[in-house]
């Protein structure tokens, strides 16, 4: 839980410090005040990354030399600052920690909601992988490093099957690294998926209140075996100049009813499927973590008609923090404390 945030020189933020409820809150306000940037914000702050961007760079308010975000969460004082030389520095409780693995160990877990979620029914399979990602991170420090080490592997040898006479000892080596860490995200992403096949059931039944079956369909980019399958793709890859099997070619099949989410579903239905699978999320984080997730809710009200807007904050557990972002407050009859964003003067 967190229960203050301070920000400097965050995107459009100069200074802000805030005190944030127990149970949460809900920012009101015009476009473009802020709203967003907070939550996201306090992801970094939790997760240390963003959901809107990749790069730190992105965050930090133009013509400053760097963001810092602040604030008491789980009982704790966390500290994060980032500037383009120093690259990202953390604090808890004014002790530095040097690596970013030990900083999310003992902190906190973080479910995010915003409007462009469609996109994890509609989108390419990067969306879903990511979404695996940011949950496989969350209940298991070690995955985090698995992933890194993929990606950088899977870099390298991608430079390298550019070349037109790659050296086949070098080669070998970031195959062997491949399939190491290849096969720890394989793993782990399909116990993931069987894990959140009946969360997302249940949640899809309770926002849509329609009797709907969900299914996740884990299918792996490495085939049953990745060392196997680097093998066989010896020859395209080297035709193409890249890796072709592997988890970062991994689909997450989601249907309805045994039909196909994205080609079969309507526009509700792959809203609520989409709310489904981050209700889903939150679930699992609990259960695994044994923690209660925040859950970061950005600006969905709009897209939802009443009866599923009501269905999903009955569907959000009672004693998680919630903080919400709102362009009006007209619908909402739960009683949050309301924050005007016009209130929060020190921009
Ligand atoms: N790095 C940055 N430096 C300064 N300003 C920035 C930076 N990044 C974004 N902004 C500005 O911050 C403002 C707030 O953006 P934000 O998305 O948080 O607003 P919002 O209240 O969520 O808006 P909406 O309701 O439209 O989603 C925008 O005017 C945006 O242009």
């Amino acid at each position: 839980m967190l229960s203050s945030l301070r920000l400097q020189n965050f995107r459009c933020f100069d200074a802000l410090a805030l005190e944030v409820p127990a149970s949460g809150a809900v920012f009101v306000g015009s476009n473009a005040m802020g709203k967003t940037s907070i939550l996201e914000a306090v992801c970094v702050l939790v997760r240390l990354q963003s959901p809107r961007s990749s790069r730190m760079g992105r965050m930090v308010q133009v013509e400053t030399p760097g963001f810092g975000i602040a604030g008491d969460c789980w009982e704790s004082d966390r500290q994060v600052r980032f500037a383009a030389r120093k690259g990202l520095t953390m604090k808890v409780d004014d002790e530095a920690v040097v690596k970013q693995g030990d900083y999310l160990r003992a902190g906190g877990l973080v479910v995010w909601m915003g409007n462009d979620d469609l996109e994890l029914v509609r989108g390419s399979a990067k969306v879903r992988q990511r979404y695996l990602d940011f949950l496989g991170c969350q209940v298991d420090p070690v995955y985090r490093d698995h992933l890194h080490r993929y990606q950088r592997v899977l870099k390298a040898r991608n430079l390298l099957l550019k070349d037109q006479f790659p050296r086949e000892d070098e080669l070998a080596a970031y195959s062997g690294l491949l399939v190491q860490h290849g096969n720890y995200l394989t793993s782990s992403r399909k116990q993931l998926v069987a894990l959140l096949e009946p969360e997302a059931s249940t949640s899809q039944a309770t926002v849509s209140s329609c009797d709907e079956r969900v299914g996740l369909e884990y299918v792996a980019g490495s085939g049953d075996d990745l060392a196997a399958s680097l093998e066989m793709t010896a020859e395209r890859e080297r035709r193409l100049g890249q890796t072709v099997a592997g988890p970062h070619r991994d689909e997450l099949r989601l249907t309805i009813n045994g039909m196909a989410a994205n080609d079969f579903a309507s526009e509700g239905q792959q809203r609520t499927l989409a709310l489904s699978m981050k209700l889903a999320q939150g679930e699992l984080l609990q259960k695994q973590a044994g923690r209660l997730p925040i859950y970061l809710l950005d600006d969905i009200f709009g897209e939802l008609d009443p009866s599923r807007r009501n269905a999903l904050m009955a569907a959000l557990p009672k004693q998680a923090q919630k903080l919400i972002t709102t362009t009006n407050v007209d619908w909402m009859d739960d009683d949050f404390a309301v924050i005007e964003m016009q209130s929060l003067v020190a921009r």
